[in-house]
């Protein structure tokens, strides 16, 4: 029998200052298995899988792999071992075709690989044996998400790795990318690979892999076979208690419009149509739901309305005053809060601190200011009670929000807009990053809102989050709304065929279910 240890991290320390991301966890992962591995915001799962793949380097505790102990001093040794990582923000450049960023980072590429069509060649076999569809000379900036992600995955591949490491690979997926990187990690396994990946979704960790590993302050506190347990488990050795799958909701009545948008048009950044004559209004205590593939309309629809893309035609209104056509500074002095689908291009400054970023529009207002001073002390504090309220773990108010791990990141976005008691409140992706713990309090926050009077537009591309907390939903496709649903899960079928744009199909099932 082979004893022999594929892959051991054992008592890893890591810490940063005062904050202690890795406080003796040690991991075991098997050859040839999906190892997916679990946690709450802030737990340390991003922390140790940059220490395996050699971004970052371990106060102390030892790795071992294939039997013989690791020491790596950077990502290249890491390759050289071959173990990878695919990292949540992709490494490419943008402005380089598939191949050219392929040649990065390899030394001398002449040298290295002396004819690009051979390097083309290579790039394509490898593309064909996975069903990756990558082009050697595809632009990157013309490429969608998951396209860009396979060609993460190729580049990685590659290099010629048995271990990759993906870090929450599926959040800024659309569902069939998620079903085919799903199929290619079963293939990668059926290949003689080990595939470790992070993930805050259960249904996926449930459908793809052999065993989780379930981390906590710091330490992986267990191990599970799949099979063995279940997402309820799960959830409770996340978070340590029960966590509610169904929110409790008690019916309210709506009041005055709020949100009027009448045949809305407006064009992308290419000068391309994205939204196509939209109308629909939001109504106080109503939440209303955008469902949607990613990429039909949905970001271009946000930014119109916060003032960040021009309408071409049509009108919006909030409070009955027309709002079309003012600039971003004037919308954000109106009474709408805005939860952006990319934090780091939109929500957050990274080089700023907590507080600088909770306060970033709001600089000038009371109580954060008087007399065009900033008053520290103010503004410490309700940083402070955020951070309680929505368990944002972070050592200080005054660090850098860069430090904060990605969940933790949107939750302060979260609550800093949720504070500012907005008439309408704006979200485009209000879970993205955050654990199942987070996403309960977060929901309920909502539907406090909700309660309160607020008026509240959700787009999201989770329809679970839609159906969990809605009142109506409306399908985008193709720049257009094509059908309006109640949160009904016995109208997932037709909310699935809308969402692919097959309306036919859609109301002849409507019609036949009555
Ligand atoms: N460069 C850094 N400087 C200071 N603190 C850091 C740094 N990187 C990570 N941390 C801290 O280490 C802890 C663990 O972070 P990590 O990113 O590993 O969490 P995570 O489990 O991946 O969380 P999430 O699910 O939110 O992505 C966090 O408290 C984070 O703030």
């Amino acid at each position: 029998m082979n004893t022999e240890i594929f892959l051991k991290m054992e008592n890893i320390h890591k810490r940063f200052g005062s904050v202690v991301a890795s406080a003796g966890a040690t991991l075991e992962v098997a050859e040839n298995e999906i190892h997916a591995l679990l946690g709450e915001n802030g737990a340390g799962k991003s922390v140790l899988m940059n220490i395996l793949c050699g971004v970052l380097a371990p106060n102390e505790g030892s790795i071992v792999f294939k039997g013989a102990p690791l020491k790596l001093g950077s990502p290249r040794e890491a390759i050289q071992h071959r173990i990878g990582m695919v990292h949540q923000h992709f490494m490419l450049v943008h402005n380089l075709t598939v191949a050219e960023n392929y040649m990065l980072g390899q030394g001398s590429p002449l040298r290295l690989i002396r004819d690009r069509s051979e390097l083309c060649d290579r790039i394509r076999a490898l593309s064909d044996r996975y069903g990756l569809d990558v082009q050697p000379d595809a632009l990157l900036e013309d490429l969608s998400v998951g396209q860009q992600q396979r060609v993460e995955i190729l580049k990685v591949l590659f290099q010629g790795i048995d271990v990759l490491i993906l870090d929450e690979p599926t959040a800024v997926l659309t569902h069939q990318e998620t079903d085919r990187l799903l199929l290619l990690l079963r293939d990668l396994v059926a290949d003689g690979k080990t595939v470790i990946f992070i993930s805050h979704k259960l249904d996926e960790v449930m459908r793809v892999s052999d065993r989780v590993s379930i981390m906590r302050d710091g330490r992986v506190v267990r191990t599970v076979k799949t099979a063995e347990t279940s997402p309820r488990e799960l959830a409770r050795l996340m978070v340590g208690r029960d966590v509610l799958m169904e929110l409790p909701r008690e019916p309210v009545e709506c009041g005055q419009v709020v949100l009027s948008v009448t045949g809305l048009s407006c064009n992308n950044e290419l000068e391309r149509p994205a939204v196509r004559d939209v109308s629909f209004e939001v109504r106080q205590k109503e939440i209303v739901g955008i469902a949607g593939v990613s990429g039909n309309g949905q970001s271009e629809l946000a930014l119109a309305l916060a003032g960040l893309l021009p309408a071409k035609s049509g009108s919006i209104k909030l409070n009955n005053k027309e709002v079309t056509g003012m600039c971003s500074t004037a919308v954000r002095r109106l009474p709408l809060a805005h939860i952006p689908e990319d934090r780091h291009k939109m929500g957050i400054v990274l080089s700023l601190s907590l507080a600088e970023n909770v306060i970033l529009h709001r600089y000038t207002d009371p109580p954060f200011a008087t007399r065009g001073l900033l008053r520290f002390g103010a503004i410490a504090a309700h940083t402070r009670e955020l951070m309680r309220q929505f368990q944002v773990k972070a050592s200080h108010e005054d660090v850098a929000i860069r430090n904060l791990s990605g969940g933790n990141q949107q939750k302060l976005v979260v609550a800093r807009e949720l504070a500012r008691n907005p008439d309408l409140l704006l979200i485009n992706q209000l879970t993205r990053g955050i654990d199942i713990g987070a996403i309960e309090f977060v929901m309920q926050e909502v539907l406090r809102q909700k309660v309160a009077g607020r008026a509240i537009l959700l787009i999201s591309t989770e329809l679970e989050e839609l159906l969990a907390v809605c009142d109506r939903i409306f399908v985008m496709f193709g720049g257009r709304l094509v059908g309006e649903l109640p949160p009904d899960r016995g109208r997932l079928e037709e909310l699935g065929l809308l969402m692919a744009g097959n309306t036919a199909e859609a109301a002849r099932l409507a019609a036949a279910t009555g």
